[in-house]
Order: structure tokens, then sequence, then C-alpha cells
């Protein structure tokens, strides 16, 4: 039997004083898998990310994460969040951005050993933003800061990425190009991804779960006739 990388059992969960978000769901996710999480506002999708990532603890139920508690996977699992606006007039330049995904890895106080400098040269290559390394944050673009992000995650290492509306923010031909980088991470790193664009989902993702106080698995085939889905 294959081992989850993700495993979500008889989950429930609810933030204080407010109502369940989640009863009793299940959910596993495999090595190599490219996930999309779709669904309505207010749906649960971040809040299952952070359940995932340790950074909420259920009511009920086991999360294991690389068979481990969510919280001690550490640099193994890169969170990319929701577009922040209030970075984008941060005083910094983006290799600066990028390297802060080594303090996890074990750099201390900006302190960073030939290895972490290696880690970060390789995730700004890998992003496309090596160029742009040396810029301040502020003169990016959308788009560019999207991939910067993506960087300071990737700087760790990590097994599994999640991201929360990495294209939010973006027109469709830069939604696209990050979406095409995901694609080609995957082949080293399993994807987890919050979006709401339907299309761009079917075309990269090999598996969908909306994501609606319950997790339903949606039937890929069904939900596009495009040559270039990707059906594992
Ligand atoms: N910190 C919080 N305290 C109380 N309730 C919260 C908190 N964060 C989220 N919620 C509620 O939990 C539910 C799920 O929210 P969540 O942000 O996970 O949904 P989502 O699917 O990511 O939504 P969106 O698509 O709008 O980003 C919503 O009803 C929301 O109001």
């Amino acid at each position: 039997m294959i081992m989850p990388v993700v495993d979500i059992k008889a989950v429930s969960f609810s933030y204080p004083q407010s109502q369940k978000v989640f009863e009793d769901v299940n959910l596993s996710i495999l090595k190599g898998d490219f996930l999309a999480l779709i669904g309505p506002n207010g749906g649960g999708k971040t809040t299952l990310l952070k359940l995932m990532l340790g950074l909420l603890k259920p009511d009920q139920g086991i999360i294991r994460v690389l068979d481990n508690e969510p919280d001690h996977a550490g640099p193994n699992l890169g969170y990319v969040p929701q577009f922040a606006s209030h970075i984008q007039d941060f005083p910094i330049t983006v290799r600066q951005l990028v390297a802060q995904g080594r303090l996890n890895c074990g750099a201390h106080n900006f302190w960073l050993t030939p290895t972490d400098k290696i880690q970060i040269q390789q995730a700004l290559v890998a992003t496309g933003t090596d160029d742009l390394a040396e810029r301040s944050l502020a003169q990016l673009s959308g788009g560019q800061k999207q991939r910067v992000l993506i960087a300071r995650a990737l700087a760790a290492e990590p097994q599994i990425l999640l991201l929360d509306e990495p294209t939010a923010h973006l027109d469709t031909s830069s939604g696209l190009k990050i979406f095409d980088l995901l694609a080609k991470l995957n082949q080293q790193t399993t994807m987890i991804v919050v979006s709401h664009d339907l299309e761009v989902v079917s075309r990269y993702a090999n598996k969908v779960v909306c994501v609606d106080h319950c997790l339903n698995w949606q039937p890929l085939k069904k939900m596009t006739n495009n040559p270039d889905a990707r059906h594992r």
C-alpha cells in the first residue's frame, strides 16, 4: 500500500464560538499528486490548509503529514499564503525575501551557510526570478511577486507545497505561467493548490476536491474535454 503524504481521518473542526467548518472529513494525498482544492467562499479551503500545516488543531480526528504530526513536518511542508498586499512596500530585496525560506532550516539571524546560499540560488533559478534577485520587492509586478513567494517556499526544499490562491490577483496569461511553473515543480514536489479557476485546475491537477464544509472528490474527466488535461 502506498503511504499518503497527507492523511486526514475523521476530522472535525470549528473556530471558537463558531459553527462547525468540518465534520468527519477524510482525505488522502499521495506523493506526486497535484491536488486542487476548489469550492465556494467560506467553504473551508484555507482552514483545511491551516489544519494540514498544524496552524489549527482538529477538534476530533487525526491529521498526519509525512507520517508525523503536521507541526513536526518542518521545512518538508512549504506554504505560499494568499497574496499579501502589505508585503509590497517592505524595503527588502528579492534575495532577502527568498532567504527567509531558510530560517526554518537552521539559518539563524540571517547568518546563511553555504548550503543556504546554494538553496536560495536554486529556488531563484527554478522560479525564473534569479535575474530579479537584487531588485527591491516593491519594484516587481504581481506575477513576479508571486514567483518570489513560491521561491521563498521552495528555498526550504519542501516535499509538499501548499498554495492558497496563487493566481488570484493575476491576469489569465500570468496565472497560466504560474501554473506552468507549478506543474514543472510538481515533478519533485507534491502540490496542494487552492483555486477558483476550474478551467485551469482541470488542465493541471490530477485530483480535485470540492471543499464546502465537506470534501467531495470531483471526477476530472467529467470536468473537461481538454485533451491536454493530465489524468494520472
Ligand atoms: N479566524 C476565524 N475565526 C472564526 N471563523 C473563521 C475564522 N477564519 C475563517 N472562519 C470561518 O470559517 C469558514 C471557512 O473559512 P475559510 O477561510 O477556510 O474559507 P475559504 O473556503 O478559504 O474561503 P475563501 O474562498 O473566501 O477564501 C467561514 O465561515 C469563515 O467565516
